[in-house]
């Protein structure tokens, strides 16, 4: 089977999207985590699927595969990067454009005039069940056991498992070797993207993020909105935010509890191809 596919990228957090709009294809685990290998693949941090909605008032399903393979319910850069391919495609001429995701509805809102596309990204979520988390009540900081080390972090859903740390340069970060453990830890039932968060001023910080089931990636939508929410609710932040992260920049807004969250960033098409599966 041979599949016609675009490369997309917001901020070098990489996507391989296939347009399954007009005829279903099962793609199994394994050969995400083919395409997504950057040796025997094409190469990404994940893969993004449009499909056609079922519902009359949601334009489009949106799906997305982590590097591993995995299915999650949340992709805050391939949310930009999807907004861009439908319209790029023709499959849409709506703006804002309404889909639908395992973890619920999202509105992504482009840019007439750039390449910036908005994305409604909902209200984060901090109660432990719904994010998951083990743990029997809501708390701005838990703390887990790795070893002899005792790590704090903040959790929230962003439609997708986070946990923050909160640390003073992100370039010294432990980024890989603590991400990739605590990723898997017991306190994360569904595994957990790990954020790393350095607070530069009250409007801007600087943000890493190991991503479940792909890695450090060089930028995370998702993993933004988390580390600046997780700020906010500590009290270190303003509720409109500059993050750096390694592969750009991108603006987060949240007005608080309740409050949608609002991310801004570029989306980007780099080339065109087909695969053999
Ligand atoms: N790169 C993403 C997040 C992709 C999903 C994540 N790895 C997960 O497993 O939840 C983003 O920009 O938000």
């Amino acid at each position: 089977m041979e599949l016609h596919f675009t490369k997309m990228h917001g901020l070098g957090n990489d996507f391989v999207v296939f347009d399954f709009t007009r005829a279903a294809y099962p793609l199994t685990a394994a050969q995400a985590n083919k395409i997504a290998d950057r040796h025997f693949g094409i190469g990404c941090d994940q893969i993004l699927i449009v499909e056609s909605s079922t519902s009359d008032d949601i334009d489009f399903k949106y799906r997305i595969l982590n590097a591993d393979g995995s299915e999650v319910g949340q992709c805050g850069n391939g949310a930009r990067c999807f907004a861009r391919y439908v319209h790029d495609k023709g499959l849409t001429n709506k703006n804002p454009v309404r889909v639908e995701t395992l973890s619920g509805v999202m509105t992504l809102d482009l840019n007439p005039t750039s390449q910036m596309v908005t994305v409604n990204m909902g209200a984060p979520r901090f109660t432990p069940s719904d994010i998951p988390l083990n743990a029997s009540e809501r708390q701005s900081l838990y703390t887990l056991q790795l070893d002899d080390q005792t790590i704090e972090f903040s959790a929230v859903s962003m439609g997708n498992p986070h946990a923050v740390l909160l640390v003073d340069d992100v370039d010294a970060a432990p980024v890989i070797e603590l991400g990739a453990r605590l990723e898997t830890h017991p306190m994360f039932p569904e595994r957990a993207n790990i954020g790393f968060l350095q607070v530069v001023s009250r409007q801007e910080v600087r943000v890493r993020v190991f991503e479940r089931g792909s890695g450090e990636t060089i930028a995370c939508g998702s993993g933004a909105c988390a580390a600046v929410v997780t700020g906010i609710q500590r009290g270190l932040l303003d509720s409109n935010v500059t993050a750096e992260l390694t592969g750009g920049v991108l603006n987060v807004r949240w007005d608080g509890e309740n409050q949608a969250v609002l991310m801004t960033g570029p989306a980007e098409t780099t080339f065109e191809g087909r695969i053999s599966l």
